[in-house]
């Protein structure tokens, strides 16, 4: 049995006209546990919606349609109720900017705590302890300042770290990110990436990767599926995906990040450095 599994999963607004396309058209896939999926696609294809959909979570206004059993229970239609107890224990979802899932007035051991009690049932110095290790395991430095720190006293970087810590507390077999490193600076990018490919792998997590950036999305995992405005067009082993799309949409995808990495890649058009060949110019006066 697979741990989640999607058959035309559809996304409507309630208030959309009648003839209006879906926002998440027909979608269909599944996943194993321990298996690493990619959702790709440009900003409003509906990768987010699909996310939510999974945890029940959709936004009022918006109905889903079509099936998604998570973990052997169905999701669409069902009630809060029945969906809580898989919220955690079986899918955790880690969003793109950390102050979502972050209580702006809560301390970060507090907000640690909280599923570690609820999920595990720890109370006491057993909770204290497994909230340090939710924390160190997230290689968050100066503990003690962590543990009594709000979220706006700590960085964008360990805000995130934190938000993976509290979306890991409760052990889930799927992690969904969902842009997990978006709202950070590329350095920090590459390190919250690293500790989440490490904890994946540690915990045997299954992972639904989402992201617009193709280079993020392939160090992240084996298989991928390309949404185009809800649909998706395109799907397979990660590699072969961005090597050789098929679908014209992909193929601009690719393009476009080819193009951007050709445009990091090249030397600045007004180079920094001291143009020595104009007489009058600032450097030359300067070299002179
Ligand atoms: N609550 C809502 N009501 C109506 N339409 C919505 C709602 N939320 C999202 N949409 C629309 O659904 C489409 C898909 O949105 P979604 O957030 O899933 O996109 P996305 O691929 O995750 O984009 P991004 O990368 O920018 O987050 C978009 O056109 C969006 O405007």
């Amino acid at each position: 049995m697979s741990l989640l599994r999607i058959d035309n999963l559809s996304v409507s607004s309630a208030s959309a006209a009648p003839d209006a396309a879906p926002l998440v058209d027909e979608l269909s896939f599944s996943l194993e546990r321990g298996a690493r999926l990619g959702l790709i696609g440009e900003s409003g294809s509906g990768k987010s919606l699909t996310s939510l959909a999974i945890t029940g979570l959709l936004p009022t206004g918006l109905e889903a349609s079509g099936s998604v059993i998570l973990n052997d229970t169905e999701v669409i239609g069902a009630d809060d109720r029945v969906l809580r107890p898989l919220r955690g224990p079986v899918a955790s979802i880690v969003f793109q900017e950390p102050l979502t899932a972050l209580d702006p007035l809560m301390r970060v051991g507090r907000q640690v705590a909280g599923p570690i009690r609820r999920h595990r049932g720890l109370r006491g110095a057993a909770l204290d302890t497994a909230v340090r290790e939710a924390l160190d395991e997230v290689a968050l430095p100066d503990l003690d300042r962590m543990l009594r720190a709000y979220p706006h006293e700590i960085s964008g970087g360990q805000r995130q770290r934190v938000a993976i810590a509290i979306a890991l507390a409760s052990r889930p077999a799927l992690l969904i990110a969902d842009e997990p490193t978006t709202a950070l600076d590329v350095t920090v990018q590459a390190e919250v990436l690293q500790l989440l490919n490490r904890l994946v792998d540690e915990r045997a997590m299954a992972l639904l990767f989402i992201s617009h950036d193709l280079a993020v999305v392939s160090s992240m995992v084996d298989e991928v599926i390309v949404l185009s405005k809800g649909v998706a067009v395109e799907r397979g082993p990660v590699t072969g995906v961005l090597r050789a799309p098929q679908h014209e949409y992909t193929a601009r995808l690719v393009a476009s990040a080819a193009a951007l990495d050709g445009a990091l890649d090249a030397p600045r058009p007004s180079s920094p450095g001291p143009d020595t060949t104009r007489p009058d110019s600032e450097a030359g006066q300067g070299a002179a």
